[in-house]
């Protein structure tokens, strides 16, 4: 099968996009499609896929894959990357647009010139911070908000977001000291997200800023994370260490992202998204 695709990434997270209004796709190949592309040595790679669908909901719609095969509710980089290739591929006319998700809608707005989008700002609605829409088991706080949370032998106050797809944040003192690739797999599949969970790790720079290392459900250790840079600039808020209505600076691996949670208690994330190649991808399907 020849699949043409458009490679994009936002502050390195990076996704092989399949622009649907031109190539239709099987819904049952979908997870083994994104396994494939993602490959580094096989495929393409990247953290996943993404398409960019027609839809009724929104002026275009998103579906993003992780490169484990599993479809995700919610992208932020990814919401960046279609918000580029709708305006640049004339899928969109106006500069602000909805985007649909399986989490929902979202209102996208481009910057630059229809040759040449550089950034995006994306209104991520409100996130949802009940426990059991979390997804997060347990009998006890409505939310959870610096709950201790033992794993392995580490003891830790834990912080749970969604912004669609869960997030598991934890506060460290040293960014660089972040347990990511000893604890990240372990808490991505812990029983008590009964979805799994992406896990980030953040440390307070000061009232601005915040340092920011992700372990991605789904798809490991990626070099960004727009939805957890949401969910960790929320929970900083809960927390008392950040405050509402201001504009954080989030610095994760890849790059930076500019995140506000207003008082009407939106979120807002402003960022790059880039196109790194586009081209035909020869796809041998194991039937
Ligand atoms: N791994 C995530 C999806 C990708 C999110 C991330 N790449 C972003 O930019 O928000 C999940 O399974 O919920």
């Amino acid at each position: 099968m020849n699949v043409p695709f458009t490679k994009m990434h936002g502050l390195g997270n990076s996704y092989i996009f399949i622009n649907v209004f031109d190539f239709p796709v099987e819904e049952d190949y979908l997870s083994e499609l994104a396994i494939a592309v993602a490959n580094k040595d096989t495929g393409i790679g990247s953290d996943g896929l993404i398409l960019i669908h027609p839809t009724g909901d929104a002026d275009v719609g998103m579906r993003i894959f992780n490169n484990d095969g599993s479809e995700g509710k919610n992208c932020g980089n990814g919401l960046r990357c279609v918000a580029k290739f709708a305006y640049e591929n004339e899928l969109v006319h106006d500069k602000q647009f909805t985007i649909a998700t399986k989490a929902g809608n979202v209102i996208a707005e481009v910057h630059g010139n229809r040759s040449r989008i550089e950034e995006v700002t994306v209104n991520m609605g409100k996130p949802i911070l009940e426990r059991e829409q979390i997804p997060m088991t347990g009998e006890s706080a409505l939310q959870v908000v610096a709950e201790p949370f033992q794993v392995e032998n580490y003891h830790l106050d834990l912080t749970a977001v969604s912004m669609g797809n869960p997030h598991a944040v934890f506060f460290v003192d040293h960014i660089e000291e972040a347990p990511l690739t000893t604890l990240g797999p372990v808490i991505e599949k812990d029983s008590r997200f009964p979805e799994g969970v992406n896990v980030e790790f953040i440390e307070k720079v000061n009232d601005q800023e915040i340092h920011f290392r992700v372990w991605e459900r789904g798809s490991g250790i990626t070099q960004a994370c727009g939805t957890g840079a949401c969910a960790s600039v929320v929970a900083s808020i809960l927390n008392g260490k950040l405050e509402k209505n201001k504009e954080i600076t989030v610095h994760l691996a890849g790059g930076d992202l500019y995140i506000i949670w207003d008082t009407d208690d939106i979120v807002w994330m402003r960022g790059k998204a880039e196109t790194t190649v586009s081209g035909t991808f020869y796809w041998e399907r194991n039937d």
